[in-house]
């Protein structure tokens, strides 16, 4: 990744861009900007040889003023206390941008899942859960996928608490397979939201999504499915990448085929219907319509920004833009639909899962695909009407606007403890 920036500062920055706008005390204003609590702690697990192996591992619970905890749980090399504080902060402002009765939480693991086995990741998934028993409840705090985390972690999570718990609450965490209590519609809901925004936002800039050209960073979960609903929708993905570097197509990609070649390879890299093969930062500032970081944060820097040329950006990625990139973006007239919209649809799904967990009733994928659109195009149509109101600077801080008033509202309405 190109930019250094510390990412909870990038979150305290974005706060402090959309304070200016907004009528809310310094005190108040202090306490969003930092988490209610972090957990910190050490996870020795046996590995496959008979070694002990420590990690370190983390949760935060960033503000709870709108409901139960809510986000993800990484396993990457580079998570760092301040990552996970900064994930969280931005599942706050999420939830709240999209108004579901979520606060924001999120939690990681230092680890290169690729250098373990499945047995050792099930024990390393399960130690964690133990860890986490006490702070998590379908109430309190509810994980869900995130980078290099899926179906089969959340179900080792599920099952875990339930065993310690000695109950069934299949609500205490989301991202589930279908037969352990997940949703339709969950696994495609990151990328469904991407394309959702992205063709929002060229309705309201008056540009066409047919035919506009798409370079897509990151081929994981985010990534594949935002570039293959575009695709479906029209446009022309005409690069993608991972982390071994990234691909062209001048006619542009079929997405499909492209995961179906990184399924059995490992990579995008090599792929035989590519006309190029180039690097992330080539991909990053390639002429293009649009462009979906969707790999790690810090993706494009100030320095980087200046060479972008794409007319808009639709955020997969959490953080991917550095708040100087963010000024420099800004300057260039170039939009930026921000994660905490774009990618939102990952967690409203999750919201969906909870509310079918809850009431052990089930939905079909048409429906989870329909509320979803509703959610994603209201959440659209709020951030614009308050750009337009408050001729506020970017997309970015429109939407943290809204969130940070929606939060604002629910501590005040709450009252203080004598
Ligand atoms: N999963 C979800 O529901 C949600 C995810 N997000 C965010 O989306 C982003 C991606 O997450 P997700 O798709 O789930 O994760 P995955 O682990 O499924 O995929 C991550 C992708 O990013 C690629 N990548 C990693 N490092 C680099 C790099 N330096 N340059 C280019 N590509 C890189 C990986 O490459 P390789 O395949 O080679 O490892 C992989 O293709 C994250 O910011 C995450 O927080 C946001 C909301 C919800
Ligand atoms: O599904 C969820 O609860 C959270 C997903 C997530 O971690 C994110 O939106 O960044």
């Amino acid at each position: 990744m190109s930019g250094k920036a510390n990412p909870f500062e990038s979150l305290q920055s974005q706060i402090d861009s959309a304070a200016v706008h907004l009528d809310i005390e310094s005190d108040v204003l202090d306490r969003l900007k930092h988490p209610e609590r972090v957990l910190e702690t050490n996870l020795s697990i046996e590995l496959d040889d008979g070694r002990l192996e420590r990690f370190k591992a983390f949760r935060s619970q960033f503000n709870g003023d709108r409901g139960p905890y809510k986000g993800g749980i990484r396993y990457h090399p580079g998570v760092t206390r301040d990552e996970v504080k900064a994930l969280s902060g931005w599942m706050v402002y999420k939830c709240a941008v999209v108004n579901i009765p979520y606060g924001g939480g999120k939690g990681g693991i230092v680890i290169d899942p690729a250098e373990y086995s499945a047995s050792e990741l099930e024990r390393l998934t399960r130690a964690f859960a133990t860890e986490l028993r006490p702070f998590i409840g379908e109430d309190r705090d509810i994980p869900a996928p995130d980078v290099n985390t899926g179906q089969r972690e959340m179900n080792w999570i599920k099952d875990t608490y339930e065993l310690l718990e000695n109950t069934t609450e299949p609500g205490v965490i989301t991202g589930k397979a279908i037969e352990s209590g997940g949703s339709e519609g969950r696994v495609e809901a990151t990328g469904r939201s991407t394309m959702i925004a992205a063709r929002e936002a060229f309705n309201y800039l008056d540009k066409p999504i047919e035919g506009a050209r798409v370079a897509v960073q990151g081929y994981g979960n985010a990534g594949w499915i935002a570039a293959n609903l575009l695709e479906e929708i029209g446009a022309t993905v005409v690069a993608v990448s991972d982390s071994s570097g990234a691909i062209y197509a001048e006619d542009g990609f079929d997405t499909a085929a492209v995961k179906s070649f990184k399924n059995e390879t490992g990579t995008v890299s090599d792929y035989e219907d590519a006309d190029e093969e180039f690097t992330n930062e080539d991909l990053l500032t390639l002429n293009v319509d649009l462009l979906v970081p969707a790999a790690l944060e810090n993706a494009i820097d100030g320095d980087l920004a200046e060479d972008v040329d794409a007319d808009v950006i639709a955020e997969a990625a959490n953080g991917p833009l550095t708040p100087e990139a963010d000024e420099v973006l800004t300057e260039r007239d170039v939009h930026v639909i921000p994660d905490i919209l774009a990618n939102a649809g990952g967690v409203t799904v999750s919201y969906f899962e909870w509310v079918q967990n809850r009431q052990r009733f089930y939905w079909s994928e048409e429906r989870v695909n329909e509320e979803l659109e509703t959610i994603i195009c209201n959440a659209f149509d709020d951030l614009t009407s308050t750009y337009e109101a408050h001729d506020i600077e970017n997309f970015r801080t429109a939407a943290y606007v809204v969130a940070i008033q929606r939060v604002v509202n629910a501590f005040e309405e709450g009252g203080t403890f004598p």
